[in-house]
């Protein structure tokens, strides 16, 4: 039975066996007696790492058996381990010389929160996104087939993942190729949120379908003391299952099922993986696990400890601060604007590609759970959804992080712009997301949306005129998207009354001399900032499309200098748009477009690299102030 602990410990926690190993090739020498050991001081390490720099919890807490059954009977990095999503890494990261390292992991120059090639062998594929593993697992057990190699390919899915159709497309193929790929379920019952949907329900029928599972057990145990008698085992297994789910969907689709198996039972589980290993064709071994396994506090909320913060050891002498009021973040307007909206519509259809908390929507799905739709990790059908419900009239709104909606954009633009479909996108964590990494930045939205016909795009500044403009979009009988940052805003006030905002309309901030900074959504005020120092005009553009041409005509007339500032890609952003549009005009101005370059920027806190991107009010003043000069310079040398 492995521990359970109540307490993350704030100093390192001794660990004498799990120190002795540097590399999986120690573990492997060790009798599997010692492995239980390994399982303790591996957990106990995983809670003060984690504790120490914060970061995804439940899920890596639940595998740590089974990352340790893995590493001790597969030969990585020369067999492939590959993660789903990759939130679950930690305790891999730990047994694979990243050990010390972990305490960085999701900091500047730490340790990626993720699966990346370029940070070790061990990780085999770059992963943050769900349910690639069974695809990218199968592209190395072809390629390994075509080299003639016998190394051999494991995806380990959870049952969120396991919602998705890329999974279900991946497994089809294996299926067909007959290649001997490994897909191991991680089945906890839980996304983020509670898992939901006909296939969750399936697996908890699994499960829970006791008689089957003490029938299957009693014949094992006979069994397996027999080496020999593996095939008999599962040709028993198969009657088994046939006698209480003839359906099995696993071995309909071609795989060969093997399980439910407890994965908490690192002995159970190397005597199964081991006796599967030398299985021909795809296997699928379920393995039922708990979310935060072996923290007390995190097996009773594992949505609460999907992931922590950092723990802050308490200072010695309590110094009473004055309570500042709490800054709402951006998916808080956004779920305070969905329930208000709600209650003037009832129209209005909530839908969530299984970001419930995290898109603020928690308080919607209590108060109006008949028009709140969780679809899953299913971001493509979110989209049609919402397509198929705006054709009968309803009024569909889509929280969807903007690194999410990558996956739905044909669905975005043949489903529903295509259509002219009246469905709002709420595109939250746009711009750079921070500690999550490149994975999840939300930086290419506006390239992807601007260009498709009949959407409009809002790009709030603030807290309340994100409001404002989810309003605005909302009241537009069309596709809509309004994007805003991960966390919180400036902290205005918010207005409860809501008003229409007139579309592709921008407010002027101030009025200066010289320089215009047009600026687009989160990065306002810093651009405001820079724009107070240098006596420059600064508007809020509030819409990257329809842009504002009328004040962007107005500016250049009265200007030298345009500047754009949005935290998005340069290339195809809204500086782009302005371009294309000054180009269109036939109008010759100088401008100097400030946003993300043309590589992809890795983890680390958000305003820090932000700053670095010069993209804070002191880096946009500063680059204004050198193309100024550089302005000076050429009107000297004429
Ligand atoms: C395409 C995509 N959509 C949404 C997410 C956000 N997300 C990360 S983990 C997760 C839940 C995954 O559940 P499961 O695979 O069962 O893993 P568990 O956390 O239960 O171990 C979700 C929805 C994501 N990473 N990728
Ligand atoms: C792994 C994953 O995709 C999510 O857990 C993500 O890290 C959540 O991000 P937020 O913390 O911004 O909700
Ligand atoms: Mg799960």
């Amino acid at each position: 039975m492995p521990k359970t602990f109540t307490q993350i410990p704030l100093t390192r926690p001794a660990t004498p066996l799990l120190d002795m190993l540097t590399s999986p090739a120690e573990l492997r020498r060790l009798p599997a007696t010692r492995l239980e050991q390994v399982v303790d001081e591996l957990r106990e390490y995983l809670l003060y790492a984690v504790g120490q720099c914060g970061g995804h919890f439940g899920a890596g807490l639940g595998v740590v058996e089974l990352t340790v059954a893995l590493h001790y009977l597969y030969n990585t990095p020369d067999d492939r381990l590959v993660w789903d999503v990759g939130h679950q890494c930690y305790p891999h990261k730990i047994l694979t010389g990243r050990r010390e390292g972990i305490t960085s992991i999701r900091q500047q120059d730490g340790l990626s929160g993720f699966p990346k090639r370029s940070e070790s062998e061990y990780d085999t594929f770059g992963v943050g996104h769900s349910s690639t593993s069974i695809s990218a697992a199968l592209g190395m057990a072809l390629g390994a087939e075509m080299a003639g190699s016998d190394r051999r390919a494991v995806a380990i899915i959870g049952d969120g993942a396991m919602t998705a159709g890329q999974a279900f497309e991946a497994m089809s193929h294996a299926a067909h190729t007959r290649s001997n790929l490994l897909v191991i379920l991680n089945d906890n019952n839980m996304s983020i949120s509670h898992n939901v949907g006909g296939l969750s329900n399936y697996f908890a029928r699994i499960w829970a379908s006791k008689s089957y599972i003490a029938l299957r057990e009693g014949g094992k145990k006979v069994l397996s003391t027999m080496p020999a008698a593996w095939d008999f085992i599962r040709r028993t297994e198969e009657s088994m299952k046939n006698m209480v789910s003839p359906d099995m969907l696993f071995e309909a689709i071609g795989f060969n099922y093997i399980g439910p198996i407890d994965g908490h039972n690192v002995d159970e589980l190397v005597r199964t993986l081991g006796n599967m290993r030398a299985l021909e064709g795809p296997q699928l071994l379920h393995v039922y696990t708990t979310k935060g396994k072996g923290f007390a506090p995190a097996e009773a909320d594992p949505v609460g400890y999907h992931a922590i913060n950092k723990i802050e050891p308490k200072p010695k002498v309590q110094v009473a601060v004055p309570s500042q009021p709490k800054k709402p973040k951006y998916q808080d307007i956004f779920g305070q604007w969905l329930c208000d909206m709600a209650e003037q519509d009832k129209r209005l259809v909530g839908i969530t590609p299984a970001m419930c908390e995290g898109s603020g929507m928690v308080e919607f799905s209590q108060r109006f759970p008949d028009r709140f739709h969780d679809v899953a990790i299913c971001e493509q059908h979110a989209v049609t959804l919402a397509g198929g419900l705006a054709c009968e009239n309803q009024k569909p709104v889509v929280a969807i992080y903007s690194t999410f909606l990558q996956r739905g954009y044909d669905q975005l633009i043949h489903d529903v712009a295509l259509q002219d479909l009246d469905v709002t996108f709420g595109l939250d964590r746009a711009g750079l997301v921070g500690e999550d990494g490149a994975t999840h930045g939300g930086v290419f939205d506006l390239a992807y949306l601007r260009t498709v016909p009949n959407m409009i795009i809002a790009a709030p500044s603030d807290e309340n005129e994100c409001r404002q403009l989810l309003y605005s979009a909302y009241q537009h009988e069309g596709p809509a998207a309004v994007r805003y940052p991960r966390g919180t805003g400036p902290g205005v006030a918010i207005e409860k009354a809501m008003e229409a905002l007139p579309i592709g309309q921008a407010r002027t901030l101030r009025d200066g001399q010289q320089v215009a900074i047009l600026a687009f959504g989160a990065l306002t005020p810093a651009a405001q900032e820079a724009g107070k120092a240098l006596n420059a005009t600064v508007l809020d553009m509030r819409w990257v499309k329809p842009l504002d041409r009328d004040a962007i005509l107005q500016a250049v007339a009265s200007h030298t200098l345009l500047v754009t500032v949005e935290d998005h890609q340069r290339m195809g952003g809204a500086g782009s748009a302005v371009n294309e549009l000054l180009h269109e005009e036939g109008l010759l101005v100088d401008v100097l477009n400030l946003a993300l370059p043309d590589h992809f920027i890795h983890h680390g806190k958000r305003d820090v690299l932000l700053a670095e991107a010069g993209l804070d009010a002191q880096g946009i003043e500063a680059q204004i102030r050198t193309r100024l000069s550089e302005q000076q310079r050429l009107r000297e040398a004429r």
